[in-house]
């Protein structure tokens, strides 16, 4: 999906919402648990109730890779649920030496390899260029860098001073020549809303993928305030807020009411 179909998608719907399919076996209601695969099942009803208020669907892995080759399948058929107008993204957070990152770029990317077929994988920078370069040789494939995280640790070094600037600007300038904005993205928390005038200014064009509103406390005023660009340049997830707002029967009822609130308030800024 180019950035052009991508701010289409988002005019549309008047939303720039991404749901976070973070799915825990161990937060599923009860009654889907009889289900032969319960976290396709939820998440066929998670998507299907929130699909009118989404423009991206981020699956985060780790949620996946817990339940083994099972939460693989589940992941495989959860992917297929999504519209195909929907962006999905893979909260993988993967890098490693060019070869193996070329290996992990096949799992999302390739389906005739793995049977995934992401728009975009979050990948960790600190390897370097050439840990995010085998991303970057899919085409029309995203990667969305890690820049400001949403948690507190962020501070411990994304904030420290290399030379002129900090490790995360560093991060966003060097990154620059290794991709444009139609192909890469960057991971800024909605807890750090205070820092995203600046970043704007570092990277005008970009989309950010902004996690940390509903459960994590961040303000979606703030990041739509600071952090928009002229084609929106936001994809804001929300996953625990929408996913758990009923542990019952009504869960995906509950879920599209949380997805709705979030859209006609993003409705409001775009
Ligand atoms: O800086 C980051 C990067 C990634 N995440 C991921 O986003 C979701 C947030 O979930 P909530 O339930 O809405 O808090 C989750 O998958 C994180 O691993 C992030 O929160 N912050």
């Amino acid at each position: 999906m180019t950035a052009n179909e991508l701010y289409s998608n988002i005019l549309a719907k008047k939303s720039y919402l991404c749901v976070g399919l973070d799915t825990d076996i161990r937060r599923i209601p009860a009654h889907l648990r009889r289900e032969p695969d319960p976290v396709a099942a939820f998440n066929r009803q998670i998507i299907e109730a929130t699909a009118d208020y989404a423009v991206a669907y981020k699956p985060n892995i780790a949620f996946y890779e817990a339940q083994g080759p099972r939460g693989w399948e589940s992941l495989q058929r959860t992917l297929e649920y999504i519209p195909r107008a929907c962006f999905t993204i893979a909260d993988a957070k993967r890098g490693d030496i060019g070869n193996t990152s070329g290996l992990y770029a096949r799992t999302f990317f390739d389906p005739a390899s793995s049977g995934l077929d992401f728009d975009a994988v979050t990948v960790a920078p600190y390897m370097g260029r050439d840990s995010v370069e085998p991303f970057l040789e899919f085409p029309d494939k995203w990667v969305i860098l890690l820049a400001l995280t949403s948690n507190v640790g962020s501070s411990d070094f994304q904030q420290l001073p290399v030379r002129t600037e900090k490790l995360y600007e560093n991060v966003i300038r060097t990154s620059q020549t290794w991709a444009g904005a139609d192909r890469m993205m960057y991971v800024v928390g909605a807890t750090r809303a205070d820092e995203l005038a600046h970043i704007r200014t570092l990277i005008p064009d970009h989309f950010l993928l902004v996690p940390g509103v509903g459960a994590q406390g961040g303000s979606l005023a703030e990041v739509s305030r600071y952090g928009f660009n002229s084609q929106c340049g936001l994809l804001v997830n929300a996953s625990r807020s929408i996913l758990y707002a009923s542990s019952g029967t009504d869960f995906a009822q509950k879920a599209a009411g949380e997805a709705r609130t979030l859209q006609q308030e993003m409705a409001g800024y775009l």
